[in-house]
């Protein structure tokens, strides 16, 4: 953690660092109008120049910069010397006209990552000004069209604006200008009440709040406490190519489609949006882990079975902010089956804009169609946890890339993220896998613990799983076999229920019990999907 380092003390010159502004618009700058609110330009003039933390009266140099490709001189600010020892210089360049964040499109994305392109040797770090209702799909989508970035660009806006009596602007603006000019965090990231995303792992929470971002797989990367500031180094992306900045200037929004799966959703609906012309990818929201109902007969499934086999990309995202998919479940095997790509703990906005994006590459000659589908389920830019394999193809051996042992150990995205890899690793009988993120006591014990959306901890996974030797190493590290999942079940009687017999007779063997009832549901068996896998 970097924390608080300096003292500002009497009348010593610190050193500047240069922070370029690029004001889209958003509620941060707007005013009342007579048909509702609408952003205002000459931000700078009007809400910065006024205040003494944006401005301590210095002379106002001017600052090169580069405008729609043309050298420009932009007049500047400066801030007092913040505790890092250091003032941030800035200009802004506005877009015009501004926009109320609901119409941002592939243009402005575009607009912002090449004046990002165009300003990138000039200046220190960037921060853009955005409304928040669509500041999670901005985030996301210039994560993916600036590749090997070496400087932060900061992402904020505000719930009101800044002109408002009450407001939470000032803090979000000087919290992203500080950062940006202070720390060099190579990542697109979202500014927010006192704290810094991943831009692409957030998703706008609350539509009133000043606490309006969550970023629900992915623990911040920064946060600011009290007069200092500490930065997550060790969750900070850094670049592990040798190659330069280079930005995608163009996403693909026109061809994807994004569903929210509901009860009773009927495989027509989800067929006509597959069916829209010239589409050539859709987001499915699914419940909980990745589950869909499988229409009469299976119809859902033949739909997209039928959407994947005409080259339409199917990406599997939960409508729950936190965890993962998989297919764990039978609907979920299903769809997995019929060709959709599990996106991981990917959320909504990154799924959208990075299909948007892998299509953009495709159209540009730099991808084949057949790639697209497996880079969905790649970490690209931090946005999702990865597993190195296809979520659906079951390895036999847990292989996970460093960054992702980190998380195994419960350290970068949570005891969640522990948790579902141990899921993984249990359905997939990896005996080795398991040993491993149950290393460490104090991990082990609280993974032991956890419990998955539908209630099931390790053991009652194990007690369906492929592997008696998992289900051993569970009850030997101290799994709790009186555990019960939401439907009340315990995992002995779930493996009374698949019939397996050495599973039953090692949990009846660590203190298993069955009620009167549960012994006579027992005998009737379900499902032996997973036996015959
Ligand atoms: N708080 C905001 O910025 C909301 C505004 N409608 C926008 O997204 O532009």
């Amino acid at each position: 953690m970097g924390g608080f380092t300096a003292v500002v003390k009497g009348n010593e010159t610190y050193p500047e660092s240069r922070v370029l502004i690029i004001i889209t618009g958003g509620t941060i700058c707007m005013q009342p109008s007579e048909g509702g609110l609408v952003p205002v330009d000459g931000f700078l003039e009007s809400a910065m120049a006024p205040r003494p933390s944006f401005n301590d009266k210095s002379e106002r140099v001017k600052l090169t910069a580069i405008k729609d490709g043309e050298k420009i001189l932009l007049d500047s600010l400066r801030t007092p010397p913040s505790s890092y020892s250091k003032h941030i210089r800035y200009g802004a360049l506005e877009f015009n006209p501004l926009l109320d964040s609901s119409s941002i499109s592939s243009d402005g994305w575009t607009q912002i990552a090449t004046a990002v392109k165009a300003n990138y040797h000039l200046f220190d770090g960037f921060v853009v000004l955005h409304g928040t209702d669509s500041l999670s799909y901005s985030a996301s989508a210039l994560s993916f069209m600036m590749q090997d970035l070496g400087k932060p660009v900061v992402l904020t806006g505000s719930q009101a604006s800044i002109f408002a009596l009450q407001s939470d602007a000032v803090d979000n603006l000087l919290g992203s200008l500080i950062i940006a000019g202070t720390f060099v965090i190579p990542e697109v990231c979202l500014f927010f009440h006192h704290t810094l995303f991943r831009g692409n792992r957030t998703t706008k929470a609350s539509a009133s709040s000043f606490d309006a971002f969550a970023s629900p797989n992915c623990e911040p990367l920064a946060r600011v406490t009290g007069i200092g500031i500490d930065v997550n180094w060790s969750l900070v992306r850094r670049p592990t190519t040798i190659a330069p900045f280079e930005v995608t200037p163009y996403l693909d929004t026109a061809h994807v489609a994004c569903v929210r799966i509901f009860p009773g959703i009927k495989p027509e609906m989800i067929d006509s949006i597959l069916r829209v012309p010239d589409l050539r990818g859709l987001i499915l929201e699914t419940f909980g882990m990745g589950n869909a109902p499988a229409g009469v007969d299976g119809s859902l499934t033949r739909t997209i079975r039928s959407a994947v086999e005409r080259g339409i990309t199917v990406v599997n995202v939960s409508q729950c902010t936190n965890g993962f998919v998989s297919p764990l479940y039978a609907p979920g095997y299903q769809l997995g089956q019929a060709g959709v790509v599990f996106g991981h703990d990917l959320t909504s906005e990154a799924a959208l804009t990075k299909l948007s994006y892998l299509l953009a590459l495709e159209k540009g000659g730099k991808l084949t169609s057949a790639e697209i589908s497996h880079q969905m389920s790649l970490n690209l830019r931090g946005e999702l946890t990865e597993f190195k394999s296809s979520a659906f193809s079951h390895p036999p051996i847990l292989d996970l890339e460093a960054e992702n042992a980190a998380a195994l150990l419960g350290r970068l995205s949570g005891p969640e993220a522990a948790f579902a890899l141990l899921g993984y690793a249990v359905e997939r009988g990896d005996l080795a896998g398991v040993k491993e993120l149950l290393e460490g006591d104090e991990i082990g014990h609280q993974l032991l613990k956890r419990a998955d959306y539908a209630g099931n901890t390790a053991l009652h996974l194990a007690a369906v799983g492929p592997e008696v030797e998992i289900l051993k190493l569970l009850l030997l590290r101290g799994a709790g076999v009186h555990a019960r999942n939401r439907a009340n079940n315990t995992p002995l009687f779930l493996a009374v229920k698949m019939g397996r017999t050495e599973f039953v007779d090692l949990l009846k063997g660590a203190g298993g019990l069955l009620w009167e009832q549960e012994q006579e549901a027992g005998t009737e068996k379900v499902s032996k999907r997973k036996l015959e896998e």
